[in-house]
């Protein structure tokens, strides 16, 4: 990345993509938004609209769509990666020669890797053949519908390179975008995908009708699960009480505008997993990376009952009721970070 206008490529034009796509434009860079879907680009081109994904929402003018990879990573020097974390690794692999040597890769995906449980950055880095210090991803409270409004929100853009992280964070501001910045991908990444299973808990449990002390509950014990995950993994205690850390569970096990919240809720009210995604609609990233993220704290030695849960509900057939009870009839212990649940 060059200190002159950045020319951005962004990878997906779902809602997280479309919306970066917007922000990205609105700080000044020229932007190539590809996706897969002739539709979608058509409407960005001539209507300055994504109807499919971000219905009612007029978009900047400053972006320009397309289906054809080559064109729209032409000279980019920045490449925003916004496709499903599961498809990840597919798709990098195919558009790699078309990468530019210098180019700085952006990760806004929120899951881990099925089968290796890779992070997302972990996944950019193998499928380009490009240096860590050369991938960033971006995590926080964000929301993609309110952002493509336009309301004010941070976020958090981490690259073990503090100075790309600079140069991500300057390409994106805006007015109603501030991104901070740290070196701590791990921590930020788990964030992102750990609080995605922890809304479906929380969605979970607001569909079987419990309150807001149960809410409360899961979210306060979601943040110790997170943080005891990626503490084992090495990563900063300070990132967990961020934006990535605390905004974005807060974030997201509060709004209907989360597709794993809206999801969970949809499970707790009695629908199989096939049907609550179903009625759901978009990426709800936890429904996959739930197992990678459990597969890794077994790996790792860490104890994760709120994950294990939903693991259990979602794929194994266990009623939530039964849950709830395995939940709560665990030996008792001290409230703290130790390696237990
Ligand atoms: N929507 C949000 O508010 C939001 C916010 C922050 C982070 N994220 C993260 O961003 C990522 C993308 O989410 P989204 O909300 O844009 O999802 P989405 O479901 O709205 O869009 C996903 C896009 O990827 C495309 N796609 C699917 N399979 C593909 C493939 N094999 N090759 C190329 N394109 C493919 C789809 O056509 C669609 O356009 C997820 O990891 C999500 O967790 C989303
Ligand atoms: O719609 P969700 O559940 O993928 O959540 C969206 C964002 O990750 C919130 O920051």
């Amino acid at each position: 990345m060059s200190a002159a206008p950045t020319v951005a490529a962004v990878l997906g034009s779902g809602s997280w993509g479309t919306t970066f796509a917007s922000v990205l434009a609105d700080a000044g860079c020229e932007v190539r938004l590809w996706g897969r879907d002739a539709d979608v680009a058509d409407q960005v081109n001539t209507e300055r609209r994504n109807d499919k994904r971000l219905p009612g929402i007029e978009l900047p003018a400053g972006i320009r769509a397309t289906t054809d990879p080559r064109a729209a990573l032409d000279r980019a020097d920045l490449v925003v990666v916004a496709v499903p974390s599961q498809v990840a690794r597919a798709t990098l692999t195919e558009l790699r020669p078309l990468v530019g040597p210098d180019a700085v890769v952006v990760s806004l995906m929120k899951g881990v890797e099925l089968g290796t449980d890779r992070r997302m950055s972990e996944v950019v880095v193998e499928a380009l053949g490009i240096a860590p210090e050369r991938v960033a991803v971006v995590s926080g409270p964000n929301l993609a519908r309110e952002i493509a409004h336009r309301q004010p929100t941070a976020t958090v853009v981490s690259c073990i390179d503090e100075d790309v992280a600079r140069r991500v964070a300057a390409a994106c501001s805006s007015s109603y975008f501030r991104p901070y910045t740290n070196t701590d991908v791990v921590g930020v990444e788990l964030c992102g995908a750990v609080k995605n299973v922890i809304a479906l808990a929380v969605g979970i449990a607001q569909g079987r009708g419990f309150g807001y002390n149960t809410t409360a509950t899961v979210i306060t014990r979601g943040l110790v699960e997170i943080t005891r995950l990626g503490r084992a993994l090495g990563a900063d205690a300070e990132t967990f009480s961020g934006l990535a850390g605390m905004g974005d569970l807060v974030a997201t096990c509060s709004s209907p505008l989360s597709r794993n919240h809206t999801l969970g809720k949809h499970i707790g009210q009695g629908m199989s997993l096939d049907e609550a995604v179903a009625a759901t609609g978009g990426t709800a990233e936890g429904v996959k990376s739930c197992r990678s993220v459990l597969e890794l704290a077994r790996s790792t030695g860490v104890d994760v009952p709120i994950t294990a849960g939903v693991v259990a509900v979602l794929h194994e057939g266990m009623p939530v009721d039964e849950m709830a009870r395995g939940l709560l009839s665990r030996p008792q212990k001290a409230e703290g970070l130790s390696a237990e649940g």
